[in-house]
């Protein structure tokens, strides 16, 4: 039973999100040949204050790009 976890950070619409499940579902069902009952896609939103990068959450690294824009 293929599953598929993608961590990305919380923030996208619905609709964004469903079109990836799909998307993901569908490439996993026509590389692998399985059926579509076997597989799951599992996607988990991160909020950006928990998502370190560089040593910078992504909350921190939006309030710099939008004070940098400010400017
Ligand atoms: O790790 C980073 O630098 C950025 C990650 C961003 C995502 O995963 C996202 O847009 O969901």
């Amino acid at each position: 039973m293929p599953i598929v976890r993608i961590d990305l950070a919380e923030g996208r619409d619905p609709d964004t999100l469903r079109a990836c499940l799909h998307a993901v579902h569908a490439a996993i069902r026509d590389s692998l040949g399985v059926r579509d009952e076997q597989i799951r896609v599992l996607l988990n939103e991160i909020p950006p204050r928990l998502w370190s990068s560089g040593g910078q959450t992504l909350a921190e690294r939006a309030t710099h790009t939008e004070r940098e824009q400010e400017r």
